[in-house]
Protein backbone atom coordinates (compact mmCIF):
# COMPACT_ATOMS: atom_id res chain seq x y z
CA UNK A 1 0.00 0.00 0.00
CA UNK A 2 0.90 3.72 -0.89
CA UNK A 3 0.67 5.76 2.61
CA UNK A 4 -0.05 9.31 2.07
CA UNK A 5 -0.20 10.05 5.59
CA UNK A 6 1.60 8.09 8.91
CA UNK A 7 1.64 8.30 12.26
CA UNK A 8 4.61 7.08 13.66
CA UNK A 9 5.05 6.55 17.40
CA UNK A 10 3.20 8.99 17.95
CA UNK A 11 2.69 10.26 22.01
CA UNK A 12 0.64 13.50 22.53
CA UNK A 13 0.89 14.90 26.01
CA UNK A 14 -0.72 18.25 27.50
CA UNK A 15 0.53 20.18 30.49
CA UNK A 16 -2.41 21.03 32.83
CA UNK A 17 -2.06 22.66 36.43
CA UNK A 18 1.73 21.30 36.46
CA UNK A 19 0.20 17.79 35.66
CA UNK A 20 1.02 15.61 32.69
CA UNK A 21 -2.22 14.65 30.63
CA UNK A 22 -1.19 11.69 27.89
CA UNK A 23 -3.89 11.92 25.50
CA UNK A 24 -2.34 9.61 22.89
CA UNK A 25 0.18 6.92 23.59
CA UNK A 26 2.73 5.18 20.64
CA UNK A 27 0.29 5.69 18.34
CA UNK A 28 0.83 4.02 14.82
CA UNK A 29 -1.53 4.24 12.14
CA UNK A 30 -0.81 4.61 7.68
CA UNK A 31 -3.59 5.99 5.87
CA UNK A 32 -3.80 4.97 2.03
CA UNK A 33 -3.65 7.06 -1.02
CA UNK A 34 -7.08 7.39 -1.89
CA UNK A 35 -9.09 5.88 0.56
CA UNK A 36 -11.39 6.59 2.77
CA UNK A 37 -11.05 5.71 6.45
CA UNK A 38 -13.15 6.59 9.34
CA UNK A 39 -11.96 6.74 12.65
CA UNK A 40 -14.50 5.67 15.56
CA UNK A 41 -13.99 6.30 18.81
CA UNK A 42 -15.90 7.89 21.72
CA UNK A 43 -15.43 11.33 23.53
CA UNK A 44 -12.12 12.35 25.13
CA UNK A 45 -10.19 8.89 23.31
CA UNK A 46 -8.01 11.65 21.24
CA UNK A 47 -9.25 11.85 17.73
CA UNK A 48 -9.37 15.69 17.32
CA UNK A 49 -5.90 15.33 19.02
CA UNK A 50 -4.90 12.66 16.32
CA UNK A 51 -6.66 15.19 13.58
CA UNK A 52 -4.73 18.25 14.77
CA UNK A 53 -1.30 16.44 14.23
CA UNK A 54 -2.14 14.55 10.85
CA UNK A 55 -3.06 18.32 9.81
CA UNK A 56 0.26 19.69 10.99
CA UNK A 57 -1.47 22.15 13.26
CA UNK A 58 0.07 20.28 16.62
CA UNK A 59 3.16 18.65 17.06
CA UNK A 60 3.29 15.43 18.82
CA UNK A 61 5.66 15.56 22.14
CA UNK A 62 7.40 12.53 20.52
CA UNK A 63 7.01 10.61 17.25
CA UNK A 64 6.45 12.00 14.01
CA UNK A 65 3.93 12.56 11.20
CA UNK A 66 4.52 11.95 7.46
CA UNK A 67 3.13 13.14 4.64
CA UNK A 68 4.46 11.16 2.20
CA UNK A 69 7.87 11.64 2.16
CA UNK A 70 8.04 14.39 4.44
CA UNK A 71 7.76 14.75 8.26
CA UNK A 72 5.11 17.57 8.69
CA UNK A 73 6.08 20.19 10.73
CA UNK A 74 3.33 22.86 9.79
CA UNK A 75 0.22 22.70 8.16
CA UNK A 76 -0.06 22.51 4.64
CA UNK A 77 -1.82 23.27 1.96
CA UNK A 78 -2.27 19.80 -0.05
CA UNK A 79 -4.32 18.91 3.14
CA UNK A 80 -7.79 20.28 4.10
CA UNK A 81 -9.19 19.99 7.68
CA UNK A 82 -12.86 20.67 8.93
CA UNK A 83 -12.09 21.49 12.72
CA UNK A 84 -14.79 20.55 15.18
CA UNK A 85 -14.74 24.34 15.87
CA UNK A 86 -15.80 27.18 13.67
CA UNK A 87 -13.40 28.99 11.65
CA UNK A 88 -15.31 31.13 9.26
CA UNK A 89 -14.52 34.64 8.61
CA UNK A 90 -17.01 36.88 10.11
CA UNK A 91 -16.46 39.90 7.89
CA UNK A 92 -16.72 37.87 5.19
CA UNK A 93 -20.29 36.77 3.68
CA UNK A 94 -20.73 33.03 2.36
CA UNK A 95 -19.98 33.48 -0.89
CA UNK A 96 -16.44 35.18 -0.16
CA UNK A 97 -15.62 32.56 2.98
CA UNK A 98 -16.25 29.82 0.09
CA UNK A 99 -14.20 31.30 -2.28
CA UNK A 100 -11.51 31.87 0.08
CA UNK A 101 -9.21 28.88 -0.93
CA UNK A 102 -9.27 29.38 -4.12
CA UNK A 103 -8.59 33.21 -3.89
CA UNK A 104 -5.20 32.31 -2.07
CA UNK A 105 -4.82 30.01 -5.35
CA UNK A 106 -4.76 33.30 -7.33
CA UNK A 107 -7.89 31.88 -8.97
CA UNK A 108 -9.63 34.88 -11.55
CA UNK A 109 -12.78 35.95 -9.55
CA UNK A 110 -15.15 34.65 -12.31
CA UNK A 111 -13.82 31.45 -12.31
CA UNK A 112 -13.59 31.28 -8.02
CA UNK A 113 -17.15 32.62 -8.26
CA UNK A 114 -18.78 29.54 -10.70
CA UNK A 115 -16.81 26.91 -8.07
CA UNK A 116 -17.66 28.87 -4.94
CA UNK A 117 -21.40 28.71 -5.90
CA UNK A 118 -21.66 25.00 -7.15
CA UNK A 119 -20.21 24.01 -4.28
CA UNK A 120 -22.93 26.38 -1.55
CA UNK A 121 -25.37 24.74 -3.89
CA UNK A 122 -23.99 21.77 -3.17
CA UNK A 123 -24.42 21.55 0.45
CA UNK A 124 -27.44 22.82 0.60
CA UNK A 125 -26.73 26.61 1.27
CA UNK A 126 -28.48 28.13 -2.25
CA UNK A 127 -30.13 31.65 -1.40
CA UNK A 128 -27.24 31.97 1.61
CA UNK A 129 -24.64 33.29 -0.45
CA UNK A 130 -25.18 36.10 0.80
CA UNK A 131 -25.30 35.55 4.41
CA UNK A 132 -22.55 36.32 7.11
CA UNK A 133 -21.85 33.71 9.65
CA UNK A 134 -23.42 35.21 12.30
CA UNK A 135 -26.40 35.06 10.36
CA UNK A 136 -26.40 30.98 10.16
CA UNK A 137 -27.33 28.47 12.29
CA UNK A 138 -24.94 25.84 13.23
CA UNK A 139 -25.62 23.06 10.84
CA UNK A 140 -24.96 26.20 8.25
CA UNK A 141 -22.19 27.27 9.16
CA UNK A 142 -20.88 23.72 8.97
CA UNK A 143 -21.87 23.08 5.80
CA UNK A 144 -20.45 26.57 5.06
CA UNK A 145 -17.36 25.60 6.09
CA UNK A 146 -17.71 22.16 4.11
CA UNK A 147 -18.20 23.65 0.76
CA UNK A 148 -14.87 26.02 1.74
CA UNK A 149 -12.73 22.98 2.22
CA UNK A 150 -13.95 21.62 -0.73
CA UNK A 151 -12.86 24.70 -2.67
CA UNK A 152 -9.70 23.93 -1.95
CA UNK A 153 -9.86 20.65 -3.55
CA UNK A 154 -7.00 19.09 -1.47
CA UNK A 155 -5.26 16.00 -1.43
CA UNK A 156 -6.13 14.93 1.56
CA UNK A 157 -9.15 15.91 3.42
CA UNK A 158 -9.21 15.23 7.63
CA UNK A 159 -12.85 16.04 8.93
CA UNK A 160 -13.69 16.09 12.66
CA UNK A 161 -17.04 15.11 13.25
CA UNK A 162 -18.26 17.31 10.57
CA UNK A 163 -22.18 15.77 10.25
CA UNK A 164 -22.48 15.26 14.34
CA UNK A 165 -24.71 18.73 14.89
CA UNK A 166 -26.71 18.18 11.84
CA UNK A 167 -30.42 16.29 11.55
CA UNK A 168 -30.65 13.06 10.00
CA UNK A 169 -32.31 13.79 6.63
CA UNK A 170 -29.29 16.36 6.07
CA UNK A 171 -26.74 14.43 7.48
CA UNK A 172 -27.64 11.78 4.84
CA UNK A 173 -27.48 14.16 2.46
CA UNK A 174 -24.13 15.58 2.61
CA UNK A 175 -22.61 11.72 3.60
CA UNK A 176 -24.05 11.12 -0.16
CA UNK A 177 -22.60 13.90 -1.44
CA UNK A 178 -19.52 13.60 0.19
CA UNK A 179 -19.20 10.73 -1.00
CA UNK A 180 -20.39 11.62 -4.78
CA UNK A 181 -17.60 14.20 -4.28
CA UNK A 182 -15.06 12.06 -3.34
CA UNK A 183 -15.63 8.90 -5.59
CA UNK A 184 -12.81 9.02 -8.93
CA UNK A 185 -11.33 12.00 -7.02
CA UNK A 186 -8.37 10.30 -5.94
CA UNK A 187 -8.52 12.28 -2.99
CA UNK A 188 -7.67 10.42 0.65
CA UNK A 189 -10.29 11.40 3.28
CA UNK A 190 -9.89 10.92 7.03
CA UNK A 191 -13.38 11.43 8.92
CA UNK A 192 -13.62 11.05 12.31
CA UNK A 193 -16.94 10.39 14.08
CA UNK A 194 -18.36 8.74 16.87
CA UNK A 195 -21.74 7.36 14.91
CA UNK A 196 -21.13 3.60 14.17
CA UNK A 197 -23.44 4.05 11.17
CA UNK A 198 -21.93 6.81 10.15
CA UNK A 199 -18.34 4.88 9.84
CA UNK A 200 -19.69 2.26 7.93
CA UNK A 201 -21.87 4.03 4.80
CA UNK A 202 -18.34 5.87 4.63
CA UNK A 203 -15.58 4.04 4.70
CA UNK A 204 -13.72 1.64 2.97
CA UNK A 205 -11.76 1.02 6.25
CA UNK A 206 -12.72 1.70 10.06
CA UNK A 207 -10.20 2.54 12.88
CA UNK A 208 -11.72 1.93 16.30
CA UNK A 209 -9.76 3.61 18.86
CA UNK A 210 -9.62 3.21 22.63
CA UNK A 211 -8.37 5.08 25.07
CA UNK A 212 -5.53 6.95 24.35
CA UNK A 213 -5.75 6.09 20.87
CA UNK A 214 -5.61 2.53 21.48
CA UNK A 215 -6.32 0.97 18.18
CA UNK A 216 -9.26 -1.48 19.79
CA UNK A 217 -9.85 -2.41 16.34
CA UNK A 218 -8.67 -2.17 12.65
CA UNK A 219 -11.46 -3.20 9.76
CA UNK A 220 -11.48 -3.07 6.15
CA UNK A 221 -15.02 -2.75 4.78
CA UNK A 222 -16.03 -4.43 1.35
CA UNK A 223 -19.90 -3.15 1.91
CA UNK A 224 -20.57 -2.37 -2.27
CA UNK A 225 -21.17 1.25 -2.81
CA UNK A 226 -23.83 3.50 -3.16
CA UNK A 227 -24.88 2.17 0.72
CA UNK A 228 -27.69 3.29 1.76
CA UNK A 229 -28.99 4.34 5.57
CA UNK A 230 -31.76 2.54 4.50
CA UNK A 231 -31.03 -0.66 2.87
CA UNK A 232 -27.81 -1.38 4.79
CA UNK A 233 -29.77 -1.13 8.17
CA UNK A 234 -30.86 -4.72 6.90
CA UNK A 235 -28.56 -6.31 5.21
CA UNK A 236 -26.90 -8.70 7.25
CA UNK A 237 -23.62 -8.07 6.41
CA UNK A 238 -24.04 -4.50 7.73
CA UNK A 239 -25.90 -5.49 10.69
CA UNK A 240 -22.58 -7.87 11.67
CA UNK A 241 -20.30 -5.28 11.06
CA UNK A 242 -22.06 -2.87 13.15
CA UNK A 243 -22.27 -5.80 16.05
CA UNK A 244 -18.67 -6.32 15.59
CA UNK A 245 -17.35 -2.32 15.64
CA UNK A 246 -20.25 -1.59 18.78
CA UNK A 247 -18.23 -4.88 20.64
CA UNK A 248 -15.16 -3.60 20.20
CA UNK A 249 -15.94 0.16 21.51
CA UNK A 250 -18.04 -2.04 24.94
CA UNK A 251 -14.64 -3.20 25.56
CA UNK A 252 -12.76 -0.71 26.01
CA UNK A 253 -12.05 -1.35 29.94
CA UNK A 254 -8.47 -0.54 30.12
N1 LIG B 1 -5.17 21.57 24.86
C1 LIG B 1 -5.39 20.61 25.75
N2 LIG B 1 -4.94 20.73 27.01
C2 LIG B 1 -5.12 19.75 27.92
N3 LIG B 1 -5.74 18.58 27.66
C3 LIG B 1 -6.20 18.39 26.41
C4 LIG B 1 -6.05 19.39 25.40
N4 LIG B 1 -6.61 18.91 24.26
C5 LIG B 1 -7.11 17.69 24.54
N5 LIG B 1 -6.85 17.38 25.84
C6 LIG B 1 -7.20 16.11 26.51
O1 LIG B 1 -6.81 15.04 25.66
C7 LIG B 1 -7.81 14.01 25.66
C8 LIG B 1 -8.29 13.75 24.26
O2 LIG B 1 -9.02 14.89 23.78
P1 LIG B 1 -9.59 14.96 22.30
O3 LIG B 1 -10.26 16.29 22.14
O4 LIG B 1 -8.53 14.63 21.34
O5 LIG B 1 -10.68 13.79 22.31
P2 LIG B 1 -11.81 13.41 21.23
O6 LIG B 1 -11.73 11.94 21.07
O7 LIG B 1 -11.67 14.25 20.01
O8 LIG B 1 -13.13 13.78 21.99
P3 LIG B 1 -14.57 14.31 21.42
O9 LIG B 1 -15.14 13.16 20.63
O10 LIG B 1 -15.34 14.60 22.66
O11 LIG B 1 -14.30 15.52 20.57
C9 LIG B 1 -8.89 14.46 26.63
O12 LIG B 1 -8.62 13.87 27.88
C10 LIG B 1 -8.70 15.96 26.72
O13 LIG B 1 -9.07 16.46 27.96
Amino acid sequence: MTAVLTADAVTKQFAKDDEAIVALREFDLDIEEGSFVTLLGRSGCGKSTLLNMLAGLTAPSTGRVRYRDRTLSGPDTSIGYLTQHDTLMPGRDVLRNVEMPLEIKGVPAAERRRVAAELIERVGLGGFEKHYPRELSGGMRRRASLARMLAGAPETLLMDEPFGALDAQLRTELQEELLRLWQGSGQTVVFVTHDIEEALLLGDRVVVLGKLGRILLDRKIGLSRPRSADESRVDPEFVALHRELSASLKGDAS
